[in-house]
C-alpha cells in the first residue's frame, strides 16, 4: 500500500452520505466509505445489501439520490462529459459473468477499448491486446477463440485482460470468482494479488467468496443496514459483535476459509 510521508495511505475513493433508493426501497442510507491507494478492498454483505449498486455508483453507471462520490479528488457528479470520460479511462471494470461480446474473438474483445477510446489502429490495438492476454496467463492460441469455446476461468481472465487494457489505476471487480471451481478461484485470486503488486493499481472487489476475503484482501468493508458497518482488516472485522458478521465469518465456511488461509501463510 502507498503511504504518505506521515504514514497514512492516500484515499483514491471517498464516498460520503451516499443514498440510493428504488421506489420505496432504500438500498443505501447515507453510506460512507474510503478506499486507499493500492489496497485490495473486499466488499461483502448479505444478498441484496447493495454491493453491486455501490459499485455501479462508483463507476458512474448509477446516479445516487444523495451524497457524493469522489475519485482521485474529483467529484463524479460535478464533472462535465469530457472530464468524466477522462476519469472513466482511469478505471477498469470486470462485471459479473465477464460480459464479453460473444460474436468477437478474445483478441477482438480486448482490443476494442483501445480502438474505441484511444483510437489506436487495429494492428496496434491487437498487438497490445495480445500482451494483456499473456499478462493474465492465457495461452497465445486463445486469442483467436470465441468466448463460447473457453472454460469459465479463461473467460474471466479474458474479461480481466479487457478491464486492464487501458492500464487503469482502480480495478473494480464484481464477484470475480463466482462460477469458478475452488482451484480456478484460488488461481484467479492469486492473479489479482500478483497484478496489483506488479502494476500498483487499487482494487475494489465485491465478493461472497470467503477464500478471496482471507487470501486476497487487505481490508474488508461490510455492508449491513444500508450502510458500511465497518471497513478494516479481516482480523478486526471478524471480532465485531454483529449477527450477520458472526453467522458469516464464524460459520463452518468461514472457519474453513480462515484455516486454509492460515495454513497457506505458514507454508
Ligand atoms: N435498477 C434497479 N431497479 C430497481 N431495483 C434495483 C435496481 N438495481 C438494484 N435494485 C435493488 O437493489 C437491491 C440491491 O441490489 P444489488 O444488486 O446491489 O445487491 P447485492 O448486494 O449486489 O446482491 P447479491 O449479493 O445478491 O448480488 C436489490 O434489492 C435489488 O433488487
Amino acid at each position: 500500500m502507498v503511504t504518505s510521508p506521515a504514514g497514512i495511505a492516500s484515499t483514491v475513493i471517498n464516498v460520503k452520505g451516499l443514498t440510493n433508493r428504488f421506489g420505496q426501497q432504500v438500498v443505501h442510507d447515507h453510506l460512507d466509505l474510503e478506499v486507499r491507494q493500492r489496497e485490495i478492498l473486499g466488499v461483502v454483505g448479505g444478498s441484496g445489501t447493495g454491493k453491486s449498486v455501490l459499485l455501479r455508483s462508483l463507476v458512474g453507471l448509477h446516479t445516487p439520490n444523495e451524497g457524493t462520490v469522489e475519485i482521485f479528488g474529483q467529484q463524479l457528479q460535478s464533472l462535465n462529459p469530457s472530464q468524466r470520460s477522462a476519469l472513466e479511462r482511469r478505471l477498469g471494470v470486470l462485471f459479473q459473468g465477464g460480459a464479453l461480446f460473444t460474436s468477437l474473438t478474445l483478441l477482438e474483445n480486448v482490443a476494442l477499448p483501445l480502438i474505441e477510446h484511444i483510437k489506436l489502429s487495429r494492428s496496434d490495438a491487437e498487438h497490445l491486446a495480445r500482451t494483456k492476454l499473456a499478462l493474465v496467463g492465457l495461452p497465445a492460441d486463445s486469442a483467436d477463440k470465441y468466448p463460447a469455446m473457453l472454460s469459465g476461468g479463461m473467460v474471466k481472465r479474458a474479461a480481466l485482460a479487457r478491464a486492464l487494457v487501458l492500464d487503469p489505476e482502480i480495478l473494480f471487480l464484481d464477484e470475480p470468482t463466482s462460477g469458478l471451481d475452488p482451484i480456478g478461484a484460488a488461481a484467479f485470486d492469486q492473479l489479482i494479488v500478483t497484478l496489483r503488486n506488479a502494476l500498483g493499481f487499487t482494487v475494489f472487489l465485491v465478493t461472497h467468496d470467503l477464500d478471496t476475503l482471507y487470501t486476497a484482501c487487505d481490508r474488508v468493508a461490510v455492508l449491513a443496514d444500508r450502510k458500511v458497518l465497518i471497513t478494516d482488516t479481516m482480523a478486526r472485522v471478524e471480532a465485531v459483535n454483529n449477527d450477520w458478521i458472526k453467522a458469516y465469518f464464524h460459520g463452518p465456511r468461514g472457519r474453513k476459509a480462515r484455516t486454509a488461509a492460515n495454513s497457506e501463510k505458514e507454508v
